[in-house]
């Protein structure tokens, strides 16, 4: 067995764009003996200008080749900052690390075949960029083996829960709130055959977008704005309509779906509704569509006692309550009362996928993505300087 050290920074910027997460890691062993400390978690904002081109990147309507070609370079250098400060702050020496997993930032996701698409992801920053700024080799691209392999190439941290979560005597939901909601389903005394996954449907990114155009803020803190609202039963009826909702798993989804032009949509038809009241039916609709799903499609084949929240929608006090209200049987933890920081867990995830590439272990869990098999995940930069 292989119970060598590594130190590894996990990176990972995720579909709210609110900056880069990067979790310094000392990493024990691999695969079912994995043993993962962090030493250092950090987020590192994004600036205004940088959130605002990543955004441009995205929209379709207003993105080109030449911003993209940029940007991929440009994120290189930021996710190289969030490496070394992630290092720095703790005086840990960059010359001691012996990778950096970075996740990317998603630009587009097109899981399924639409009329002149095939299924394909881009998720960029540079590797090449990082790996000669902090002088280490770098691990990234995750999602891509698991599509070229049939596969969704989401979600890839259930094999991470895994890992890290499963139990021999209760059955564990993993739910993680970023922009996207996504679960993962842990049966009790679980092998990797029997884990599953997908994404439910929206997380902050509805609730974000519209904080954003009301109130010229990133997300609504602590669900403050949500709590003072109403919730419109016609426009969460409209809302519960969604297709996506019932589609069954695997599944995932991504702002081409819950982005600008969903909001620009919902606008449209209820712009007379009161800013609160929007932003608390979001809200709502957010934390029903995760209880939906878990009606639809696990608490029929599980008894599930407990989910453990993760992502920035835990900090969401409505959004949290109201999930609480709509599943009574379960009861809510978070990533936090398992010793892994909510907002770290992603960014961690990373750093063990990279640990895992280098050990040759497959990491994707094809029940969660629909791959037709598990395989190792990711593309090495290797740093490599002769003098
Ligand atoms: N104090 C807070 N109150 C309310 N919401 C919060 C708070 N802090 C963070 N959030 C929400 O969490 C979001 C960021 O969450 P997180 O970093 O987990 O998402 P992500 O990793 O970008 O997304 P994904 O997991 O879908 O890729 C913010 O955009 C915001 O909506
Ligand atoms: C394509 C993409 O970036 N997907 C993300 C997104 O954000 C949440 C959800 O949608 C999940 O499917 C995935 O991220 C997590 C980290 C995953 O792969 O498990």
């Amino acid at each position: 067995m292989n119970m060598e050290e590594k130190f590894i920074v996990g990176l990972m910027s995720g579909t709210s764009v609110d900056g880069i997460d990067a979790a310094l890691t000392r990493i024990i062993g691999s695969g079912n003996n994995t043993k993962v400390e962090v030493l250092n978690f950090i987020t590192l904002d994004y600036s205004k200008e940088m959130r605002g081109k990543i955004f441009q990147a995205m929209d379709p309507e207003r993105s080109s080749t030449p911003l993209i070609c940029s940007l991929n370079f440009e994120l290189g250098y930021c996710f190289a900052d969030a490496v070394k400060k992630v290092c720095r702050d703790v005086q840990f020496e960059l010359k001691r690390l012996n990778a950096v997993g970075s996740h990317g930032q998603t630009i587009y996701h097109i899981p399924q075949s639409e009329s002149t698409y095939i299924p394909s992801t881009l998720q960029i920053g540079e590797p090449a960029v990082i790996a000669y700024q902090t002088k280490t080799s770098v691990i990234s691209n995750f999602r891509v083996m698991d599509m070229a392999a049939g596969g969704q190439g989401a979600p890839l941290v259930p094999y991470i829960d895994y890992l890290l979560f499963k139990n021999q005597h209760k059955a564990v939901a993993l739910q993680n709130i970023g922009g996207i909601s996504n679960v993962t389903v842990l049966p009790e005394n679980c092998s990797l055959e029997d884990v599953y996954a997908f994404d439910t449907g929206p997380g902050n990114m509805i609730i974000d977008e519209l904080v954003r155009r009301f109130y010229g803020i990133n997300y609504d803190p602590n669900g403050k704005y949500a709590k003072q609202g109403e919730i419109s039963q016609p426009l969460l009826n409209e809302m519960m309509e969604d297709p996506y909702i019932k589609q069954f798993p695997p599944k995932t989804t991504g702002r081409e779906s819950y982005g600008k032009a969903y909001v620009d949509r919902l606008l449209e038809s209820w712009r007379r509704l009161s800013p609160n009241d929007l932003i608390a039916t979001a809200t709502y609709f957010t934390a029903k569509s995760i209880a939906q799903n878990y009606e639809n499609f696990i608490l029929s084949k599980h008894k599930i006692e407990e989910i453990i929240v993760s992502g920035g929608g835990s900090y969401n006090q409505a959004l949290m309550t109201w999930l609480d209200i709509l599943l009574p049987q379960l009861s809510i933890k978070t990533a936090g009362d398992y010793g892994v920081a909510s907002d770290a867990k992603e960014a961690v995830a990373f750093a063990i996928l990279a640990n895992e590439f280098f050990s040759k272990h497959s990491a994707n869990v094809p029940m969660a993505t629909g791959a037709e098999k598990s395989i190792v995940l990711g593309n090495w930069t290797p740093y490599i300087d002769q003098k």
